[in-house]
C-alpha cells in the first residue's frame, strides 16, 4: 500500500517535471519570436525613416508586422491564466487588451489618423519596450542575464510607459473629429435589434478609463522593480 502511494507521488513528480519542461521549452520559443518580430519593426521604421525623412506613410509600411506581433501577445493571457507565468492575469489582461484595441479598432480603423506625430510616439515607446522586455525573458529562461538588459526592463519603462501613453491618448483625441463625422461602428435608434451604440462615447470612455487603470500598472512595474534590481520582498507575492 506504501509503495503503491510512493509510486503515485514518484508518477506525479515525473509528470509535472516533464510539464514544466514543456513550458520552458514553449515560453523560451515564444520569447525569442516575439524579441526577433519586434526587432524587425524598429530595423523597419529605422530604415523608413532613413530613406523616406518623414513620419508619414510609416504605419502603412510597418502596419502588418504591428498587428501580427501585438495580436500575437495575446497569448501572454493564456500564459497567466494556465499558470505558466507568475503574473496577473488582470495586469497582463488591461496591458495586452488596450494594445489591441489602440492597434485594431484605433489605427488600423481609422485611417485619417495614420500618419499622427502621436502614432510615431507610442510606436517607438512600445517597441523599445518589447524588445527589452522579451530579451530580458528570454535571457532569464536560458540563464544568462546580462546585467543591461535587467537594468534596462526596470529602468527603460519610467519615462516609455507615459511617453506611450500620452501618445496613445493623443491619437485617439485627435480621431474623435472623424469617429463622430463619419459615425463608424455606431448603431443608431430606431433599428430591428433596439439597441443603440455610440463608438465616439465608447472612445471617451476608453481615455477616461486610463486614470485608474494607468496608475495601477505603472506602481505594478514600480513594485516589480524594487523587487528585482533592490531585491525587495513585497507583501503581494508572500500573500
Ligand atoms: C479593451 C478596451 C481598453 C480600453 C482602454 C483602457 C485603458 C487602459 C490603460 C492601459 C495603459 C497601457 C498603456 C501602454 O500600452 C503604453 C505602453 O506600453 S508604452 C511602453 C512602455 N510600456 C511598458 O513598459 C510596459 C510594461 N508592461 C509590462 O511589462 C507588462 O505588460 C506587465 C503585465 C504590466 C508587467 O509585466 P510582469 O508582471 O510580467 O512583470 P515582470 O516582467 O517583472 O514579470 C513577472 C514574472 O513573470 C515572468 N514572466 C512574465 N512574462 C514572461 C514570459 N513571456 N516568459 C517568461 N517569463 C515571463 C517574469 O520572468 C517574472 O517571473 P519571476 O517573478 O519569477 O521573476
Amino acid at each position: 500500500m506504501a509503495s503503491s502511494e510512493e509510486d503515485g507521488a514518484v508518477e506525479e513528480k515525473e509528470q509535472h517535471r516533464r510539464q514544466s519542461a514543456v513550458a520552458m521549452a514553449w515560453l523560451t520559443l515564444y520569447n525569442i519570436t516575439m524579441t526577433a518580430g519586434w526587432l524587425v519593426l524598429a530595423v523597419a521604421m529605422i530604415r523608413f525613416s532613413y530613406q523616406k525623412g518623414t513620419h508619414k506613410g510609416l504605419y502603412r509600411n510597418i502596419q502588418k508586422t504591428l498587428k501580427f506581433f501585438q495580436t500575437f501577445a495575446l497569448l501572454e493571457i493564456i500564459h497567466c491564466a494556465i499558470g505558466i507565468v507568475r503574473t496577473s492575469v488582470l495586469v497582463t489582461g488591461v496591458q495586452v487588451l488596450s494594445r489591441i484595441f489602440m492597434v485594431w479598432f484605433v489605427i488600423h480603423s481609422i485611417r485619417p489618423i495614420q500618419n499622427e506625430e502621436s502614432v510615431v510616439l507610442f510606436l517607438v515607446a512600445w517597441t523599445v519596450t518589447e524588445i527589452t522586455r522579451y530579451s530580458f525573458y528570454t535571457f532569464s529562461l536560458l540563464n544568462h542575464l546580462p546585467y543591461f538588459i535587467k537594468w534596462a526592463r526596470y529602468n527603460f519603462f519610467i519615462l516609455l510607459y507615459p511617453i506611450g501613453v500620452v501618445g496613445e491618448l493623443l491619437t485617439i483625441y485627435g480621431a474623435l473629429p472623424f469617429v463622430k463625422k463619419s459615425g463608424m461602428y455606431s448603431l443608431r435608434l430606431p433599428n430591428k435589434y433596439n439597441v443603440s451604440f455610440d463608438y465616439y462615447t465608447c472612445l471617451i470612455i476608453a481615455m477616461i478609463a486610463y486614470i485608474p487603470l494607468f496608475p495601477q500598472l505603472y506602481f505594478h512595474m514600480l513594485r516589480q522593480r524594487r523587487k528585482v534590481l533592490h531585491g525587495e520582498v513585497m507583501k503581494e507575492k508572500e500573500d
